[in-house]
């Protein structure tokens, strides 16, 4: 059983099919790419997986288990967490609290424990504060934990939301270009990064990228979408020689 699978997605806006009959499976430990040209509706696709928009008609299975249409908190608590093309941090706290909110998901106290400030309530505050500071270790922003999340440059607010995805424990995690404003050497990062990621917390990616070289280097397979369908799926090196891909898409080979 596919980790992911998507069958006979549609999504419309107005008159407008941005998802069209959209299919797809993504495995246990896979680390997939989705690529295509701008419109194509790749961030549609992201949105109906986490619940932002309700597909028309289709459905999503994740873990053996129908997620259509559920709310985005739901289906955060099911394993899946995800960043955005445009970051969304909460901008005006600090680095670390932005970690220990996504934390707080699976914290072993309630509201009665937390109003009450029981020990329990101060135990699990002191073991998410820990937990906290080694995403921010992992993530080499540990000595940025008590700024504010917008005063920090793109690269790093970046990576914070990564570390902060990755705080709430999934199972999946869907990256939406998450090399954009980067330059090459913190892309060649990122690429070390979402390897390591991947490999050390035992997840599956999922990942919208523009730039062919981050997606070429990490992904074992990619999915090509152009106008809402998909015209390819394959291994890196038969994408970029699919001469209907080169055409809608590449333009040229990719070295
Ligand atoms: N909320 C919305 N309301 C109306 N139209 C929308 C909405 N969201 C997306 N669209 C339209 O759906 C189509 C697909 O958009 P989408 O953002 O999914 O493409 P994309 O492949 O992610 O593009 P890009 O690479 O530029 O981010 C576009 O024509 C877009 O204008």
């Amino acid at each position: 059983m596919s980790l992911l699978q998507i069958n006979n997605l549609y999504k419309s806006f107005g008159g407008l099919s941005a998802v069209l009959d959209f299919n797809f499976h993504l495995e246990d430990g896979e680390l997939l790419g989705l690529i295509g040209p701008n419109g194509a509706g790749k961030t549609t696709v992201f949105n109906l997986i986490t619940g932002v928009y309700k597909p028309d008609e289709g459905n999503i299975i994740f873990s053996g288990r129908d997620i259509t249409g559920l709310a985005p908190y739901t289906i955060c608590q099911q394993g899946i967490a995800r960043t955005f093309q445009n970051i969304r941090l909460f901008k005006d706290i600090s680095v670390l609290d932005n970690v220990r909110i996504a934390l707080h998901k699976d914290a072993p106290y309630g509201l009665l424990k937390t109003l009450l400030r029981t020990p329990g309530f101060f135990q699990g505050e002191i073991e998410i504060n820990k937990q906290a500071h080694e995403y921010l270790q992992i993530f080499n922003l540990e000595d940025k934990a008590g700024e504010i999340a917008s005063s920090l440059p793109y690269g790093e607010q970046r990576r914070l939301e990564i570390a902060r995805a990755l705080a709430t424990k999934p199972t999946l995690l869907i990256l939406d270009e998450p090399a954009a404003g980067m330059n090459p050497n913190e892309t060649r990062e990122l690429m070390d990064l979402i390897r390591w990621i991947r490999k050390d917390f035992g997840l599956s990616i999922l990942l919208i990228e523009h730039d062919m070289s981050l997606v070429m280097g990490v992904c074992e397979r990619i999915y090509v979408l152009d106008y809402g369908q998909v015209i390819a799926e394959g291994l890196p090196e038969e994408i970029r020689r699919n001469k209907r891909v080169i055409e809608a898409y590449l333009g040229e080979e990719v070295g």
